[in-house]
């Protein structure tokens, strides 16, 4: 039975209220990149990546998963192979909306990691600068997400479930960011159909078979039944 592989990106949280990083006042018109999501500006200016993410953080605490998640999460229980949802997104809407086993490549704004030992723990709504490490007492407390220059979470078990896709999906995203931005070539590499969902074409729409554009809450759920 055909295996379905589906990417992820801001756009699917977008209506659920969680500003995207391109769009029009998305994230990033609103901070640089340098500066909030990368190792060298926490080094930097670890007071100001921590009010980033702390906001964030409150923000997604509040945000109700919509009828892209939920459908996304109806898909993987009534189909009868397999569905692995891979998410850039550092959200936890998928699970809230029922969704099992969500690879996060790029971490989630609920989990703390600590950079001297590498323990993990579920961040408090606030973090503080020096923040100490429960496990080593470190001070060295940061958000568990992935930066930029930093390698991705989970990424040889993404590669084995792309190789295996029959079918392949990108929902909300740009299309940008690498190595995501690649997974629609691995797929097709091995043979999967490949399905875009987004509002308007992203940067690599030209890569895939097939391109669907809408809200995601519109588009995903017509896509799934
Ligand atoms: C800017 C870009 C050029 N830079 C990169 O890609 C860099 C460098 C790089 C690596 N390889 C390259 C190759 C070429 C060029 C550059 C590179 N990549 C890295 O540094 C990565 C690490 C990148 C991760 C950075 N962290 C994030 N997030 C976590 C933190 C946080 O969230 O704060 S990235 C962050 O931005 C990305 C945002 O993209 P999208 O989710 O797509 O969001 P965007 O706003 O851009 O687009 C939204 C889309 O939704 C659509 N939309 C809007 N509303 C709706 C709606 N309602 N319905 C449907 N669609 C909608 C819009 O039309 C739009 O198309 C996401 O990945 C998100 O996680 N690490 C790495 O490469 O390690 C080595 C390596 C290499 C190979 C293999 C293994 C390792």
């Amino acid at each position: 039975m055909e295996k379905i592989v589906i990417l992820t990106g801001a756009g699917i949280s977008a209506e659920s209220g969680l500003g995207t990083f391109r769009d029009e006042g998305g994230l990033w018109a609103q901070h640089r990149i340098e500066d909030v999501a990368t190792p060298e500006g926490f080094a930097r200016d670890p007071a100001l990546v921590h009010r980033f993410y702390n906001a964030r953080r409150v923000q997604a605490a509040e945000a109700q998963p919509n009828a892209a998640h939920d459908a996304l999460a109806r898909l993987q229980r009534d189909w009868p192979s397999e569905v692995v949802i891979i998410t850039q997104n550092v959200d936890n809407l998928h699970e809230a909306g029922g969704a099992q086993g969500v690879i996060h490549m790029h971490g989630t704004l609920a989990g703390a990691l600590c950079a001297a030992c590498g323990h993990r723990w579920t961040a408090p709504p606030e973090m503080a600068v020096g923040e100490p490490c429960p496990a080593c007492a470190a001070p060295t407390a940061r958000p568990d997400v992935v930066w930029f220059g930093e390698m991705p979470y989970h990424m040889d078990a993404i590669y084995d479930h792309l190789a295996g896709a029959s079918i392949f999906a990108a929902i909300g995203t740009s299309g940008q960011v690498y190595p995501a931005a690649a997974f629609v070539h691995e797929a097709m590499m091995s043979g999967a159909r490949t399905v875009e969902l987004n509002l308007e074409p992203s940067t690599g729409a030209s890569s895939f078979d097939e391109v669907i554009l809408g809200p995601a809450t519109e588009a995903v759920p017509r896509w799934v039944d």
